[in-house]
C-alpha cells in the first residue's frame, strides 16, 4: 500500500502514551501483552473478505481524549482507523495495514433531546437501536433504519452516510442531520453541534464529514433531526410474474397511496429463495408464488390505522381485480408480528448470503428499468467466463434486490470463496454497465477500501482532483483513515 511508506507504526512508548491518555482498559494492544486474537473483532470485517494487522485498539470515552489521541497519532505519522459497529461491506472501517483503531463504543451518551424540536443530540457511539428505543418513549423514530441497526453506530452511520429503509419518506442524512462534532486530523475539536434547523452562514463543514468514511476525522457526535412517529405501520409483500411490471407498480402504489407510503423494496426470486431458505422472516404460500420473477414490500406509515388498512385492502383488490393485473398475488400483515416478519425477510437476506457463501456486493444507482438487465447481464458474464455452476471457487448465484424508490440496485454475487477469477470477471464489467448508465457506483455502501480505484467512473477527474484537495487541506499527513474513498 502507498500510504505505508510515510506512515509509522506504533511503539510501545505511544503505547505507554495512550495508556496515560486512557484508563488501561481502554487500551488493548499486542504490544502490552493482549493476545491478538483478542484485537480480531476490530482488524476483520464481518464479511470476512478485509483483514487489517492493527496491534493497537483505543477505545476513548470523552472527546478530549479522541483529540489528545489523534494529535499525538498526528505528530508521529501513526494512521488511525476510526470505528463504529464495524458493520460496513466496503472494508472503510477496519485498518489496512497496522492503524490504531480508535473505536467509538465507549462514546455512547444520548446528550439530549428535545420532544418539541425532535432534535437529538448524541455521542457517536451510541448504538442505531439504542437510540431508535431511547426516542420511542417520546413517540419519535430515527429517520434511518437499516438492517445492522442492532449494532450499526450513529456516527458511522453519519460518516458512511448510510441510506436505508426510510430514505424514501425522510431523505438522506445530508438533511436529517444538522450538526457535527469532530476530532480533525490535527486534533483540533471542530464543534459544529448545531441544533438548528436554518442555519444559511456560508459553507456548511458538516456535510464534508457526512459520507467523508473517516477520511477527514473522527466524528464524535451529532445532532440529527427525527421525525414523529407514525401513528400507524402497516406492511404488504406482492409477488410479479415479471421484472417489467415493477415499474407500472411503482406508480400505481405511490399514486393510490401518495403521503403514506414509506417504503418499496424490490427483491427478486432468487433473493427471496434465499432469505426463505435461511429462515428469514414469513414467507408467502409457496403455490400462491409459483411463477413469480420478483417481489414488492411495501410499507406505510401514515396516520390512522383504519384509515391505512382501508388504502391497502384497495390497493390489493384494485391490483389483482385487474384485467392483466400487475401482481399474482399479495399478503398484507396482519399483527406487529407478522408486520415484523415481513420486513425480516427483506432485511434478512444480506444474513442469508452470508450463510450461503462469500459475496462480492455491488451497490448501485441505476435507473429502475435496468436493475433486471444489469442483474441478468453480470450472470452471463460469469456465465461466459465458465464461472457459475456447482463446485469449488464457482459463482452460485447472482441475485438482486433493493430500494426501488431510491433507485439503488443490491446486486450480490454469491460463491464458494473469494477468487481473482471471479474478481476479474465482475470488475470493471459492474463499473462499466454502472457508468453506461450514468449511474453511480456506490448508491449507500460507501466507497471504502473495495472502490477507491473505481472512483473515476462516478465522478469526474476534476471532482476527484478537489477531493484529493479537500482531503490533503483536512489531513496534510495522510493519518485519517489510510486507503479509503481516495487511492
Ligand atoms: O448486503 C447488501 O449487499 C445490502 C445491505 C443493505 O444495504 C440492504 O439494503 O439490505
Ligand atoms: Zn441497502
Amino acid at each position: 500500500m502507498l500510504f505505508k511508506r510515510f506512515l509509522s507504526s506504533v511503539t510501545r512508548t505511544d503505547v505507554q502514551h495512550f495508556t496515560k491518555i486512557l484508563s488501561p482498559p481502554s487500551v488493548l494492544s499486542t504490544l502490552q501483552n493482549a493476545p491478538s486474537a483478542e484485537l480480531d473483532i476490530y482488524n476483520n470485517d464481518w464479511m470476512g473478505k478485509y483483514k487489517g494487522s492493527s496491534t493497537t485498539v483505543l477505545k476513548p470515552k470523552t472527546t478530549q481524549q479522541v483529540s489528545e489521541i489523534v494529535k499525538w497519532c498526528n505528530e508521529r505519522r501513526i494512521g488511525i482507523v476510526p470505528q463504529g459497529g464495524n458493520t460496513g461491506l466496503v472494508g472503510g472501517s477496519v485498518p489496512v495495514n497496522d492503524e490504531v483503531v480508535i473505536s467509538l463504543q465507549n462514546m455512547n451518551s444520548v446528550r439530549s433531546f428535545d420532544p418539541v424540536s425532535g432534535i437529538l443530540v448524541a455521542d457517536a457511539g451510541c448504538v442505531l437501536q439504542a437510540l431508535t428505543d431511547h426516542i420511542a418513549s417520546h413517540d419519535h423514530i430515527m429517520p434511518l433504519d437499516l438492517g445492522a441497526k442492532g449494532s450499526c453506530q450513529i456516527g458511522g452511520n453519519v460518516s458512511t452516510n448510510a441510506g436505508g429503509l426510510r430514505l424514501l419518506r425522510y431523505g438522506s442524512l445530508h438533511g436529517s442531520v444538522l450538526g457535527i462534532e469532530a476530532v480533525l486530523p490535527d486534533g483540533t475539536i471542530l464543534d459544529q453541534l448545531s441544533t438548528l434547523r436554518k442555519d444559511n452562514t456560508g459553507y456548511d463543514l458538516k456535510q464534508l464529514f457526512i459520507g467523508a468514511e473517516g477520511t477527514l476525522g473522527i466524528v464524535t457526535a451529532v445532532s440529527i433531526l427525527t421525525p414523529p412517529a407514525p401513528e400507524a405501520s402497516n406492511n404488504v409483500i406482492l409477488a410479479l410474474p415479471h421484472f417489467n411490471n415493477v415499474l407500472p407498480l411503482y406508480m400505481e402504489v405511490k399514486r393510490q397511496l401518495s403521503e403514506i407510503l414509506s417504503a418499496f423494496e424490490y427483491m427478486d426470486r432468487t433473493a427471496y429463495d434465499l432469505a426463505v431458505k435461511h429462515g428469514q422472516g414469513r414467507a408467502l404460500a409457496d403455490d400462491e408464488i409459483e411463477g413469480a420473477e420478483c417481489f414488492v414490500l411495501v410499507e406505510t406509515s401514515g396516520g390512522k390505522r383504519e384509515h391505512d388498512e382501508e388504502k391497502l385492502e384497495t390497493l390489493l383488490s384494485t391490483l389483482l381485480s385487474a384485467s392483466n393485473p400487475l401482481i399474482t398475488t399479495g399478503v398484507m400483515a396482519q399483527s406487529p408480528a407478522q408486520f415484523s416478519s415481513m420486513w425480516a425477510l427483506r432485511e434478512g437476506i444480506t444474513e442469508a448470503v452470508s450463510k450461503e457463501g462469500k459475496a462480492y456486493k455491488y451497490d448501485i444507482s441505476i435507473p429502475l428499468s435496468k436493475f433486471k438487465e444489469c442483474v441478468d447481464a453480470t450472470r452471463e458474464q460469469l456465465r461466459s467466463k465458465g464461472l457459475l455452476g456447482d463446485g469449488d471457487g464457482m459463482v452460485k448465484a447472482v441475485i438482486g434486490y433493493g430500494h426501488v424508490g431510491d433507485g439503488n440496485l443490491h446486486l450480490n454475487v454469491i460463491a464458494t470463496r473469494y477468487t481473482q477469477e471471479i474478481q476479474d470477471a465482475l470488475e470493471p464489467f459492474v463499473y462499466e454497465f454502472t457508468a453506461s448508465h450514468r449511474g453511480s457506483i456506490s448508491a449507500e455502501h460507501g466507497i471504502g477500501l473495495m472502490k477507491t480505484h473505481a472512483l473515476q467512473y462516478s465522478k469526474s477527474d476534476v471532482s476527484i482532483t478537489w477531493m484529493k484537495k479537500i482531503k490533503a487541506l483536512f489531513d496534510p499527513n495522510g493519518i485519517m483513515n489510510p486507503g479509503k474513498v481516495l487511492e
